[in-house]
Protein backbone atom coordinates (compact mmCIF):
# COMPACT_ATOMS: atom_id res chain seq x y z
CA UNK A 1 0.00 0.00 0.00
CA UNK A 2 1.29 3.55 -0.80
CA UNK A 3 0.22 6.93 0.53
CA UNK A 4 1.26 10.51 -0.69
CA UNK A 5 1.04 13.12 1.76
CA UNK A 6 0.75 16.59 0.31
CA UNK A 7 1.93 19.18 2.86
CA UNK A 8 1.98 22.91 2.72
CA UNK A 9 4.26 23.78 4.98
CA UNK A 10 3.56 27.64 4.99
CA UNK A 11 0.15 26.50 6.56
CA UNK A 12 1.63 24.81 9.14
CA UNK A 13 3.59 27.02 10.11
CA UNK A 14 6.61 26.06 12.80
CA UNK A 15 4.49 22.79 13.67
CA UNK A 16 4.64 21.49 10.23
CA UNK A 17 7.14 19.36 10.93
CA UNK A 18 6.42 18.00 13.78
CA UNK A 19 2.68 17.04 12.13
CA UNK A 20 4.86 15.23 9.14
CA UNK A 21 6.25 13.13 11.72
CA UNK A 22 3.09 12.01 13.58
CA UNK A 23 1.40 11.31 10.54
CA UNK A 24 3.79 8.83 8.68
CA UNK A 25 4.02 7.42 12.55
CA UNK A 26 0.37 6.72 12.49
CA UNK A 27 0.06 5.66 8.64
CA UNK A 28 3.13 3.35 9.33
CA UNK A 29 1.18 0.10 9.91
CA UNK A 30 -0.95 -0.01 6.80
CA UNK A 31 1.43 1.65 4.32
CA UNK A 32 4.66 0.24 3.00
CA UNK A 33 5.37 3.51 0.87
CA UNK A 34 4.78 6.80 2.47
CA UNK A 35 5.94 9.77 0.44
CA UNK A 36 5.98 13.18 1.91
CA UNK A 37 6.07 16.05 -0.56
CA UNK A 38 6.15 19.40 0.41
CA UNK A 39 4.68 22.14 -1.56
CA UNK A 40 6.18 25.60 -2.84
CA UNK A 41 4.09 27.38 -4.61
CA UNK A 42 0.76 27.53 -6.56
CA UNK A 43 0.14 24.58 -8.32
CA UNK A 44 1.95 22.03 -6.57
CA UNK A 45 -0.27 20.08 -4.61
CA UNK A 46 -2.21 19.58 -7.41
CA UNK A 47 0.45 18.33 -9.55
CA UNK A 48 1.38 15.79 -6.83
CA UNK A 49 -1.94 14.50 -6.43
CA UNK A 50 -2.40 13.79 -10.26
CA UNK A 51 1.00 12.20 -9.88
CA UNK A 52 -0.75 10.03 -6.81
CA UNK A 53 -3.26 8.70 -9.33
CA UNK A 54 -1.05 7.99 -12.28
CA UNK A 55 1.29 6.13 -10.10
CA UNK A 56 -1.87 4.02 -8.38
CA UNK A 57 -1.30 4.95 -5.04
CA UNK A 58 -4.06 3.86 -1.93
CA UNK A 59 -4.20 7.14 -0.44
CA UNK A 60 -3.31 11.28 -0.63
CA UNK A 61 -3.69 13.15 2.56
CA UNK A 62 -3.87 16.80 1.91
CA UNK A 63 -2.39 18.99 5.06
CA UNK A 64 -2.99 22.45 4.62
CA UNK A 65 -5.57 25.48 4.25
CA UNK A 66 -8.59 25.65 1.89
CA UNK A 67 -6.47 26.53 -1.17
CA UNK A 68 -4.56 23.44 -0.39
CA UNK A 69 -7.41 20.74 -0.03
CA UNK A 70 -9.04 22.39 -3.06
CA UNK A 71 -5.40 22.08 -5.11
CA UNK A 72 -5.40 18.34 -3.82
CA UNK A 73 -9.38 17.99 -5.15
CA UNK A 74 -8.41 19.36 -9.05
CA UNK A 75 -5.34 17.00 -9.23
CA UNK A 76 -7.39 13.65 -8.37
CA UNK A 77 -10.78 14.63 -9.56
CA UNK A 78 -11.88 12.64 -13.08
CA UNK A 79 -8.95 10.64 -12.67
CA UNK A 80 -9.10 6.87 -13.50
CA UNK A 81 -7.56 5.76 -10.76
CA UNK A 82 -8.54 8.05 -7.65
CA UNK A 83 -6.50 7.17 -4.42
CA UNK A 84 -8.31 8.29 -1.09
CA UNK A 85 -8.33 11.53 0.13
CA UNK A 86 -7.49 12.63 3.81
CA UNK A 87 -8.00 16.02 4.71
CA UNK A 88 -5.71 17.12 8.04
CA UNK A 89 -6.71 21.27 8.30
CA UNK A 90 -4.56 23.43 8.63
CA UNK A 91 -5.47 26.78 7.19
CA UNK A 92 -7.86 29.45 9.15
CA UNK A 93 -11.32 28.86 7.96
CA UNK A 94 -11.31 25.10 7.23
CA UNK A 95 -14.83 24.76 5.22
CA UNK A 96 -14.03 21.51 3.95
CA UNK A 97 -12.92 19.64 7.17
CA UNK A 98 -16.03 21.31 9.31
CA UNK A 99 -18.45 20.10 6.64
CA UNK A 100 -17.38 16.59 6.71
CA UNK A 101 -16.74 16.82 11.11
CA UNK A 102 -13.24 16.46 10.54
CA UNK A 103 -11.37 17.45 13.51
CA UNK A 104 -9.77 21.02 13.45
CA UNK A 105 -7.06 19.91 15.81
CA UNK A 106 -4.36 18.48 12.89
CA UNK A 107 -3.19 15.88 15.85
CA UNK A 108 -7.07 15.12 16.13
CA UNK A 109 -7.49 14.18 12.10
CA UNK A 110 -4.28 12.48 11.87
CA UNK A 111 -5.53 10.13 14.40
CA UNK A 112 -8.88 9.30 13.06
CA UNK A 113 -6.53 8.51 9.58
CA UNK A 114 -6.54 4.78 11.71
CA UNK A 115 -9.99 4.42 11.78
CA UNK A 116 -9.70 4.04 8.00
CA UNK A 117 -13.17 4.71 7.61
CA UNK A 118 -13.92 6.28 4.10
CA UNK A 119 -17.33 8.25 2.91
CA UNK A 120 -18.45 8.86 -0.82
CA UNK A 121 -18.38 12.93 -1.03
CA UNK A 122 -19.94 15.18 -3.75
CA UNK A 123 -17.23 17.32 -5.60
CA UNK A 124 -18.51 20.39 -8.33
CA UNK A 125 -17.16 20.69 -11.36
CA UNK A 126 -16.89 24.66 -12.77
CA UNK A 127 -15.90 24.80 -16.64
CA UNK A 128 -12.59 22.62 -16.55
CA UNK A 129 -11.99 23.03 -12.76
CA UNK A 130 -13.14 21.86 -9.33
CA UNK A 131 -14.00 22.31 -6.11
CA UNK A 132 -15.45 21.15 -3.02
CA UNK A 133 -17.25 23.21 -1.13
CA UNK A 134 -18.84 26.01 -2.80
CA UNK A 135 -18.98 29.43 -5.55
CA UNK A 136 -20.51 32.54 -5.34
CA UNK A 137 -20.65 35.49 -7.21
CA UNK A 138 -21.82 38.98 -6.61
CA UNK A 139 -20.20 41.61 -4.68
CA UNK A 140 -19.98 39.72 -1.48
CA UNK A 141 -18.13 37.18 -3.42
CA UNK A 142 -15.79 39.63 -4.11
CA UNK A 143 -15.11 41.01 -1.15
CA UNK A 144 -13.34 37.65 0.04
CA UNK A 145 -10.16 39.04 -1.94
CA UNK A 146 -9.82 42.05 -0.01
CA UNK A 147 -9.60 40.45 3.45
CA UNK A 148 -5.95 40.58 4.37
CA UNK A 149 -4.30 37.98 6.16
CA UNK A 150 -3.84 40.08 9.28
CA UNK A 151 -7.21 40.17 9.21
CA UNK A 152 -7.86 36.25 8.29
CA UNK A 153 -4.90 35.51 11.40
CA UNK A 154 -7.12 37.79 14.19
CA UNK A 155 -10.34 37.19 13.04
CA UNK A 156 -10.29 33.74 11.25
CA UNK A 157 -14.13 33.90 9.22
CA UNK A 158 -15.69 36.45 11.34
CA UNK A 159 -13.50 38.63 8.84
CA UNK A 160 -15.19 37.31 5.63
CA UNK A 161 -18.65 37.96 7.24
CA UNK A 162 -17.80 41.82 8.26
CA UNK A 163 -16.10 42.19 4.79
CA UNK A 164 -19.45 40.99 3.14
CA UNK A 165 -21.75 42.64 4.98
CA UNK A 166 -19.90 46.06 4.18
CA UNK A 167 -19.58 44.92 0.49
CA UNK A 168 -24.07 44.16 1.13
CA UNK A 169 -24.35 47.69 2.40
CA UNK A 170 -22.49 49.46 -0.79
CA UNK A 171 -23.07 46.54 -3.28
CA UNK A 172 -24.69 46.66 -6.67
CA UNK A 173 -27.09 44.39 -7.51
CA UNK A 174 -26.26 42.13 -10.96
CA UNK A 175 -28.62 40.97 -13.50
CA UNK A 176 -27.88 36.89 -13.93
CA UNK A 177 -29.52 34.58 -15.67
CA UNK A 178 -29.50 31.15 -13.59
CA UNK A 179 -30.58 27.84 -15.45
CA UNK A 180 -31.41 24.79 -12.80
CA UNK A 181 -32.86 21.35 -12.63
CA UNK A 182 -36.27 22.88 -11.96
CA UNK A 183 -36.00 26.08 -14.88
CA UNK A 184 -34.85 29.12 -15.03
CA UNK A 185 -34.57 32.43 -12.92
CA UNK A 186 -33.45 35.61 -14.56
CA UNK A 187 -33.34 38.83 -12.23
CA UNK A 188 -31.05 41.03 -10.47
CA UNK A 189 -29.11 40.12 -7.27
CA UNK A 190 -26.99 40.91 -4.70
CA UNK A 191 -25.60 37.14 -4.66
CA UNK A 192 -25.74 33.80 -5.66
CA UNK A 193 -24.36 31.05 -3.51
CA UNK A 194 -24.06 27.77 -3.98
CA UNK A 195 -22.85 25.14 -1.32
CA UNK A 196 -22.10 21.23 -1.78
CA UNK A 197 -21.95 21.16 2.05
CA UNK A 198 -23.34 23.04 5.10
CA UNK A 199 -19.96 25.27 5.94
CA UNK A 200 -19.82 28.59 3.95
CA UNK A 201 -16.89 30.55 4.88
CA UNK A 202 -16.66 28.80 8.99
CA UNK A 203 -20.23 29.25 9.13
CA UNK A 204 -22.60 26.06 9.30
CA UNK A 205 -25.98 27.43 9.43
CA UNK A 206 -26.24 28.38 5.74
CA UNK A 207 -27.47 25.15 4.24
CA UNK A 208 -27.56 22.99 7.46
CA UNK A 209 -29.84 20.32 5.12
CA UNK A 210 -26.89 20.08 2.68
CA UNK A 211 -25.18 16.83 2.63
CA UNK A 212 -22.14 15.92 1.38
CA UNK A 213 -23.28 13.08 -1.08
CA UNK A 214 -26.64 14.16 -1.79
CA UNK A 215 -25.57 15.10 -5.64
CA UNK A 216 -27.03 18.21 -5.54
CA UNK A 217 -26.07 21.92 -5.38
CA UNK A 218 -27.63 24.05 -2.37
CA UNK A 219 -28.31 27.24 -4.46
CA UNK A 220 -29.16 30.60 -2.77
CA UNK A 221 -29.83 33.78 -4.57
CA UNK A 222 -30.59 37.00 -2.63
CA UNK A 223 -32.41 39.19 -4.29
CA UNK A 224 -31.95 42.71 -4.58
CA UNK A 225 -33.21 44.55 -1.74
CA UNK A 226 -32.96 47.73 0.51
CA UNK A 227 -30.95 48.07 3.58
CA UNK A 228 -33.44 47.37 6.27
CA UNK A 229 -34.90 44.55 4.31
CA UNK A 230 -31.34 42.84 4.27
CA UNK A 231 -31.17 43.41 8.16
CA UNK A 232 -34.12 41.18 8.66
CA UNK A 233 -32.25 38.17 6.84
CA UNK A 234 -30.04 37.95 9.23
CA UNK A 235 -32.39 36.30 12.00
CA UNK A 236 -33.59 33.74 9.51
CA UNK A 237 -29.38 32.94 8.08
CA UNK A 238 -28.12 32.40 11.81
CA UNK A 239 -31.08 30.28 12.48
CA UNK A 240 -30.30 27.83 9.18
CA UNK A 241 -33.58 29.13 7.34
CA UNK A 242 -32.18 31.21 4.58
CA UNK A 243 -34.07 29.17 2.26
CA UNK A 244 -37.70 30.14 3.58
CA UNK A 245 -37.25 34.28 3.13
CA UNK A 246 -39.32 35.80 0.42
CA UNK A 247 -35.77 37.45 -0.60
CA UNK A 248 -34.33 34.52 -1.21
CA UNK A 249 -34.63 32.40 -4.42
CA UNK A 250 -33.78 28.31 -3.07
CA UNK A 251 -32.93 25.80 -5.54
CA UNK A 252 -31.90 22.00 -4.97
CA UNK A 253 -29.85 21.21 -8.14
CA UNK A 254 -27.42 18.60 -9.83
CA UNK A 255 -26.65 21.22 -12.37
CA UNK A 256 -26.13 25.28 -12.98
CA UNK A 257 -25.76 27.26 -16.10
CA UNK A 258 -25.11 31.31 -15.16
CA UNK A 259 -25.02 34.18 -17.11
CA UNK A 260 -24.92 37.81 -17.30
CA UNK A 261 -24.50 41.09 -19.71
CA UNK A 262 -20.96 41.48 -17.53
CA UNK A 263 -18.22 39.28 -16.72
CA UNK A 264 -18.60 39.58 -13.35
CA UNK A 265 -16.22 37.37 -11.01
CA UNK A 266 -16.60 34.09 -9.78
CA UNK A 267 -15.48 33.02 -6.44
CA UNK A 268 -14.70 28.83 -6.08
CA UNK A 269 -13.80 28.04 -3.01
CA UNK A 270 -12.98 31.70 -1.51
CA UNK A 271 -10.61 32.30 -4.38
CA UNK A 272 -11.02 34.20 -7.49
CA UNK A 273 -11.90 32.16 -10.22
CA UNK A 274 -12.67 32.97 -14.39
CA UNK A 275 -15.35 35.10 -14.37
CA UNK A 276 -19.08 34.57 -15.82
CA UNK A 277 -20.23 32.41 -17.70
CA UNK A 278 -20.15 28.84 -16.38
CA UNK A 279 -21.95 25.78 -16.29
CA UNK A 280 -21.40 23.90 -12.77
CA UNK A 281 -22.58 20.43 -12.13
CA UNK A 282 -21.98 17.97 -9.30
CA UNK A 283 -19.72 14.64 -9.48
CA UNK A 284 -21.87 12.96 -7.27
CA UNK A 285 -19.66 10.77 -4.30
CA UNK A 286 -16.74 11.28 -6.72
CA UNK A 287 -14.03 10.88 -3.92
CA UNK A 288 -13.58 8.88 -0.89
CA UNK A 289 -12.50 10.94 1.94
CA UNK A 290 -11.36 9.76 4.96
CA UNK A 291 -13.87 10.57 7.84
CA UNK A 292 -14.36 9.75 11.79
CA UNK A 293 -16.63 6.97 12.76
CA UNK A 294 -17.71 9.01 15.70
CA UNK A 295 -18.53 12.37 14.05
CA UNK A 296 -20.44 10.93 11.11
CA UNK A 297 -23.49 13.63 10.51
CA UNK A 298 -24.64 14.67 7.26
N1 LIG B 1 5.95 26.43 0.78
C1 LIG B 1 5.07 27.42 0.57
N2 LIG B 1 5.31 28.67 1.02
C2 LIG B 1 4.44 29.68 0.83
N3 LIG B 1 3.26 29.52 0.18
C3 LIG B 1 2.95 28.30 -0.29
C4 LIG B 1 3.84 27.20 -0.12
N4 LIG B 1 3.25 26.10 -0.67
C5 LIG B 1 2.06 26.51 -1.17
N5 LIG B 1 1.89 27.82 -0.95
C6 LIG B 1 0.71 28.64 -1.31
O1 LIG B 1 -0.23 28.56 -0.25
C7 LIG B 1 -1.54 28.80 -0.77
C8 LIG B 1 -2.56 27.84 -0.19
O2 LIG B 1 -2.71 28.11 1.12
P1 LIG B 1 -3.81 27.33 1.92
O3 LIG B 1 -5.15 27.88 1.60
O4 LIG B 1 -3.62 25.89 1.78
O5 LIG B 1 -3.38 27.68 3.37
P2 LIG B 1 -3.66 28.94 4.25
O6 LIG B 1 -3.51 30.16 3.42
O7 LIG B 1 -2.81 28.77 5.46
O8 LIG B 1 -5.16 28.66 4.63
P3 LIG B 1 -6.35 29.66 4.77
O9 LIG B 1 -6.57 30.19 3.38
O10 LIG B 1 -7.49 28.84 5.28
O11 LIG B 1 -5.85 30.66 5.74
C9 LIG B 1 -1.45 28.58 -2.23
O12 LIG B 1 -1.75 29.80 -2.85
C10 LIG B 1 -0.03 28.14 -2.50
O13 LIG B 1 0.41 28.74 -3.66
Amino acid sequence: MKAMIILNPSSGKEKAADYAEKIEETLRDRYDDIDIRRTEKEGDAEAFATEACLSLYDAVIAMGGDGTINEAINGLAEQKHRPALGIIPLGTVNDFARALNIPLDPYEAIAILNEHNLRPVDIGKINEHYFANVIAVGAIAEASYNVSPEMKTRLGSLAYFMEGAKSFLNGEAIDLVVEHEGGKWEGRTFLLIAALTNSVGGFEALAPHANVNDGKFHAFIIKKMSVPKIASLIPSLLKGELKESEEVEYMRTSYLNVTSDKPHVVNIDGEEGEPLPFKAKVLPGHLDVFVSFNNEKN
